[in-house]
């Protein structure tokens, strides 16, 4: 997500990090930047006595790498990217400029310089806007620097020998890395955290938005007149043109472009960013450069069997990506990758990835009969509902299934604990899963409350390859698994039913009926919690009349509406507490015709239902059985 607008103001230019440094990439990759990592050759060897403070040398060291990239760049290609951007922490401490340690003892010195005292971290940026004319290159160079005051607890030696033993301190400036082990030499912090790390990104912000809004505009259009040659900008830093590339052109010409269509393009171009993506985790990069020392392409394409320029390609694409680090010495894995792409990671989400890429979305397979005919992309081809894609899998190979399981269990996985604690549960003492695949959600469940036996009822087909998602670890005897159809046969008893990512698969006559059936089997002060992905209000109205059908998502509106006429008192709804990843997760389309209005629906929900007083209320929600909500 991008949340500065500046920021997205750069995605179309060619933007080049000078900088190897891993901290400086995720920094600015979470704040949504696109970039080409190109490591500068400038030795930072600028004779310090020459500059009157601390931050001017490394705001110097940070242009100097920065032209550096800009310049062979240029020469190589004759043409050089948009904007280069150059960094260059350092510690200052007592007038004394520290850098990296060369060695052990050198870490050694700079900690125990700054045991027990307050110091300063400066990171200079230069951000160079370049432009080649007549085989000439042209820069603009912007620089600042930001101040962040560290105090160290005193150090005892054996701290200190252990720290450094750790190998942390010896590529980071001063000898520590307050992101990590080295934060426990820190008892406090003034200013910006992301600063000590390596890149202040607040500032950075400002400073591109001083840039591309001289006057202070929010508006994003170009600015229309800019500063001549020579300018100076508040930081002292030397500035030829206030404005980008971009708004240069729009003055000379009197020309005003449309608005840039960002968002258009970013799609037209995304599929490219999802299948790097599923290449990579196909080929089992992620598991390659799983804890390992770093790869080079050349080591990687051997391992995998492919060619070495096809693998530097694919790499250098997750490095964009934000899933790998390219350093001096390879390509590794980034915690996102650990976590996330490899096989057993903590979080994989490998399965869900691979069911993607085996089964794309239908409708870019079948575009034509979803926009002509009006065919649901989850129908058949004669517009048959096949069912959700769980039980649709089952008329498919025994790969297909389980491939799919993968892919739900991931994402279950990955969402359960919101889920779980979304609400306060442990009133309850039993619990039924309804369609609960492979009990990713219901482990979590008895994990939360220890109390709780929770049943995972789904098809017997689903059921038979469970064996190969149980969790090890206490509590996983508080689950057993019960084969059955959800349509057909009896519920189990249970004080909770859980509904999970079931009802978007289905149209409204078989919610109803799904829902009539558990309020009648629920028991007096029983409950129901519903977990789905919800529509927002204007999606709902757009897509009344094709989701009877169909399926798809909607509103808390609908839900509460249908949950009451069922005789559940007490409706509530919760938006889980998520995690970008989790909202992302979750608001995937459905099917576009079910979402007219945009592409990823607002919110997930969650609601939990409790039957009201009963059997009165129980009688009712049966007669409700055959209305449509
Ligand atoms: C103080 C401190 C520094 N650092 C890091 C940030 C920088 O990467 C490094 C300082 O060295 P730099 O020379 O600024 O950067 P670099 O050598 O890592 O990368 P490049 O020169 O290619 O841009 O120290 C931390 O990661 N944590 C900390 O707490």
């Amino acid at each position: 997500m991008v949340l500065c607008p500046v920021i997205r103001k750069l995605l179309h230019k060619r933007v080049v990090l000078a900088s190897a440094s891993p901290r400086r990439q995720e920094i600015l990759r979470q704040a949504g930047l696109r970039f080409e990592v190109v490591p500068s050759r400038f030795k930072e060897m600028l004779p310090k006595a020459l500059f009157p403070s601390p931050p001017a040398y490394a705001v110097e060291t940070a242009k100097q790498k920065a032209l550096e990239v800009a310049r062979r760049m240029h020469q190589k290609d004759l043409r050089a990217p948009d904007v280069v951007i150059g960094a260059d922490t350092i510690v200052a401490v007592g007038g004394l400029i520290l850098e990296k340690p060369v060695d052990k003892q050198d870490a050694y010195s700079m900690l125990s310089r700054l045991s027990g005292k307050e110091h300063s971290v400066f990171t200079g940026v230069a951000i160079v806007h370049c432009c080649s004319r007549d085989g000439r290159l042209d820069t603009d160079v912007s620089e600042f620097y930001e101040e962040t005051r560290v105090r160290f607890s005193e150090l005892s030696e054996d701290l200190l020998w252990e720290y450094i033993d750790s190998g942390e301190p010896m590529d980071k400036a001063g000898g520590y890395g307050i992101q990590a082990l080295g934060g426990m030499l820190v008892e406090q912090v003034h200013g910006d955290f992301l600063n000590v790390v390596g890149f202040p990104l607040n500032r950075f912000c400002k400073k591109l938005a001083e840039l591309y809004y001289p006057s202070g505009r929010e508006d994003p259009r170009p600015a229309q007149s800019h500063q001549g040659r020579g300018g100076r900008d508040e930081d002292g830093g030397e500035r030829t043109q206030a404005a980008g590339p971009e708004e240069a052109v729009s003055s000379r010409t009197g020309h005003s472009p449309p608005p840039f269509p960002t968002g258009l393009l970013e799609l037209v171009d995304s599929f490219k960013a999802s299948k790097a993506l599923f290449t990579a985790c196909k080929l089992k990069v992620f598991d390659l450069l799983k804890d390992g020392a770093p790869l080079k392409a050349v080591d990687v394409a051997g391992k995998l069997g492919a060619s070495a320029c096809g693998t530097g390609r694919l790499l250098d694409a997750c490095v964009a990506l934000g899933f790998l680090q390219k350093t001096d010495r390879g390509y590794s894995n980034t915690e996102t990758a650990n976590l996330h792409l490899t096989s057993d990671g903590a979080y994989s989400l490998r399965g869900l990835v691979l069911h993607h890429s085996d089964h794309p979305w239908d409708l870019s397979a079948r575009p034509e009969s979803a926009g002509r005919d009006g065919v649901d992309p989850h129908d058949g081809a004669l517009g048959e509902r096949t069912g959700p894609p769980c039980q649709a899998s089952c008329a498919h190979s025994e790969e297909t299934r389980l491939g799919l399981l993968r892919a739900m269990h991931s994402l279950a996985k990955l969402t359960a604990r919101h889920v779980a604690t979304a609400f306060d549960l442990s009133r309850f003492g039993s619990a039924c899963d309804l369609g609960g695949c492979t009990g990713a959600l219901a482990y979590v469940l008895a994990r939360e409350y220890p109390r709780l036996r929770v049943t995972v009822f789904d098809l017997p087909e689903v059921l038979q390859h469970v064996a190969g998602f149980q969790p090890d670890g206490p509590r996983t005897e508080q689950v057993s698994f019960l084969p059955g159809d959800f349509f057909e046969d009896s519920l189990p008893e249970a004080d909770l039913y859980v509904v999970s990512r079931i009802l978007r698969d289905w149209p409204d006559g078989k919610v109803h009926e799904l829902l009539s059936r558990v309020a009648r089997a629920c028991k007096p002060g029983g409950g129901l919690l519903l977990v789905d992905v919800a529509a927002g209000p204007e999606a709902e109205a757009e897509a009344e009349g094709l989701r009877r059908r169909a399926g798809g998502e909607r509103s808390a509106a609908v839900y509460a509406h249908l949950l009451r006429r069922l005789g559940f008192a007490d409706v509530r709804a919760a938006a889980p507490s998520a995690t970008p990843t989790l909202h992302r997760a979750c608001a995937r389309p459905a099917s576009p015709r079910a979402h007219p209005a945009g592409l990823f629906p607002p919110v997930s929900l969650i609601r939990v239902g409790q039957t009201a007083s009963p059997r009165e209320e129980l009688g009712t929600a049966g007669s409700c059985k055959c209305g449509a909500p």
